[in-house]
């Protein structure tokens, strides 16, 4: 797993480590690390062109030390100080000694020579930045975005709240991030993820200074890990058995997406119960469907309740039913609009619940998502005493004791209408086999993403795709190396 941490977790990492180390150690790492990345993402160095947007602290200095190794191997490099009396001394004489130029951001060509740069490098702000960009950095990284060049930000995209991916005003567009030390959540959640591009993690030592991370990212490795297959002495009933109730006789589509998605995930045994019956017993012939109440579907071990199921006076019936028994379920679309009402049911709950609203069903059970993604999942968690899976272009996943998870796969062909069945199916399914909740759920939303971007490949994705391609998926995962971060051409 790889742990995400917030800038005050790293700066007090970071403190046992400069003292330890002799002075500047830490950025050299920094530097060295940056520019190593910058070669590689640039196929070559000699003669190209690159400007280095300069703020006041040391995410500036990271910036022109590294620009001082690329002028050292032939680049054309240009320094754009956005403070000139206050940017990095030593880094600014290390630039100029290995033949780098130094300019004002104010000067009258610097947009251009922004916008022409084969390499635009975000030194502007790191960990310690607040608010958004001022007005000069601001257009120069639109200048960097309408260019032609590579953005590339160092440590943070500037403007980004490192913490939680907030941005408030304006922030540096960037290809690729080059993080120090550990991964922060601001670069993977929110509006930073699309702000942060695809990240680079450069060791510079702070590992064992970290404390155990309250939030993660799983890896294909670390989903594979719950999706292994059945083993020579399983039978179809001891690899979780997966009761769903979804559909209605207005959507059986809902229903016959979700058990899908159930059985492409863990074909031993999927019951239904449902008014959507006869859609999904002639869909999915493998199952066992009653269009009785969700007892009379006969034994599983974890429930999945909700998608397109109505939001009547059965479908409450229904919902209570299942809630009222000892086993894991998963509370999706409609029967989320029902909690809302009243959430009773679930606090009482000593068996894994996974609630999955996307921002408008979270919306209804009282306060706004917000910017501030995985707090607001804690909040509700925490709240009613449950794990909470707040759907995204970064699903999170939450638990009551602030445990989280930011899934890093997908792409945005998946907001296309019954995406979310197949989400919930594939929660149950993994419920099924026994993890916690919050696990479940950050299991699920890994292989939804891969499934997605297998889909995508085609071209645009219906949720029936997403069904037919999982098993194919859970194979990817298995296979795939597990060291790409929200990469969403893998
Ligand atoms: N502390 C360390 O051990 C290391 C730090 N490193 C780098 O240092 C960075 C943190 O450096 P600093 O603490 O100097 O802080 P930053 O470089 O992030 O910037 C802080 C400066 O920007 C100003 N500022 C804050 N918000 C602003 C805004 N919205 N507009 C304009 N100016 C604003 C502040 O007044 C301050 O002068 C990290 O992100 C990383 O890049 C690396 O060199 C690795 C080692
Ligand atoms: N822009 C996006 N990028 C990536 N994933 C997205 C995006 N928009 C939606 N998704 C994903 O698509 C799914 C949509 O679910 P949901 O809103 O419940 O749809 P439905 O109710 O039609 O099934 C969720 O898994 C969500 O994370
Ligand atoms: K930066």
């Amino acid at each position: 797993m790889i742990g995400l941490y917030t800038a005050e977790e790293i700066r007090a990492a970071e403190e046992p480590l400069l003292a330890e180390t002799p002075p500047g150690t830490l950025m050299q790492r920094a530097a060295t690390g940056l520019a190593t990345v910058c070669v590689r993402l640039l196929h070559g160095v000699y003669g190209r062109r690159v400007a280095l947007l300069v703020g006041t602290g040391n995410n500036g200095g990271d910036a022109l030390y590294a620009g001082a190794r690329l002028a050292a191997r032939g680049a054309r490099v240009t320094a754009v100080l956005l403070d000139a009396e206050r940017a990095h001394p030593a880094g600014l004489a290390a630039l100029r000694r290995a033949g780098g130029r130094v300019r004002r951001a104010e000067g009258p060509d610097v947009r251009d020579l922004v916008a022409r740069a084969d390499l635009v490098l975000d030194g502007i702000l790191g960990i310690g930045g607040s608010g958004g960009l001022r007005p000069v950095a601001a257009e120069l990284s639109t200048a960097a975005a309408e260019g032609a060049g590579l953005t590339v930000a160092v440590d943070v995209p500037s403007g980004i709240d490192a913490g939680t991916g907030a941005v408030d005003g304006a922030a540096f567009p960037a290809m690729h991030t080059v993080t120090f030390g550990a991964v922060k959540l601001g670069l993977v959640v929110g509006e930073g993820r699309a702000h942060a591009g695809q990240v680079h993690l450069v060791d510079i030592g702070l590992e064992p200074h970290l404390p155990a991370a309250t939030a993660h990212q799983l890896t294909d490795a670390d989903a594979a890990a719950r999706l292994a297959p059945p083993s020579a002495t399983d039978d179809k009933y001891s690899q979780g058995v997966v009761g769903i109730v979804a559909g209605s006789t207005t959507y059986p589509g809902a229903g016959v997406l979700c058990t899908g998605a159930a059985l492409r995930t863990r074909p031993g045994l999927v019951r239904y119960a449902g008014t959507a019956a006869d859609g999904v017993r002639a869909a999915w012939p493998e199952v066992i469907v009653t269009d009785g109440r969700p007892g009379d579907a006969g034994r599983v071990q974890a429930w999945v309740v909700g998608p397109g199921m109505g939001t009547d006076a059965a479908a409450r019936s229904a919902l209570d039913e299942v809630l009222a028994t000892d086993l894991p379920v998963v509370v999706d679309a409609d029967a989320l609009t029902l909690l809302a009402e009243d959430p009773g049911p679930v606090r009482g709950r000593s068996a894994p619940t996974l609630l999955t609203p996307h921002d408008r069903e979270f919306a209804r059970f009282g306060a706004e998502v917000g910017a501030d993604r995985v707090a607001a999942a804690r909040r509700l968690a925490a709240d009613l005493g449950c794990a909470v899976l707040l759907k995204g272009e970064a699903t999170v996943v939450a638990d009551a004791d602030g445990a989280a998870f930011v899934n890093g796969t997908g792409t945005p062909w998946l907001a296309t209408a019954g995406t979310g069945d197949v989400l919930s199916g594939i929660a149950g399914a993994v419920l099924a086999t026994g993890p916690r909740a919050v696990e479940a759920g950050a299991v699920a939303a890994h292989l939804h993403g891969r499934t997605g971007q297998l889909a995508a490949q085609r071209g645009p994705l219906v949720a029936g795709d997403l069904v037919r391609r999982l098993p194919e998926a859970v194979g990817r995962v298995r296979g795939l190396r597990p060291d790409r971060l929200g990469d969403s051409e893998a």
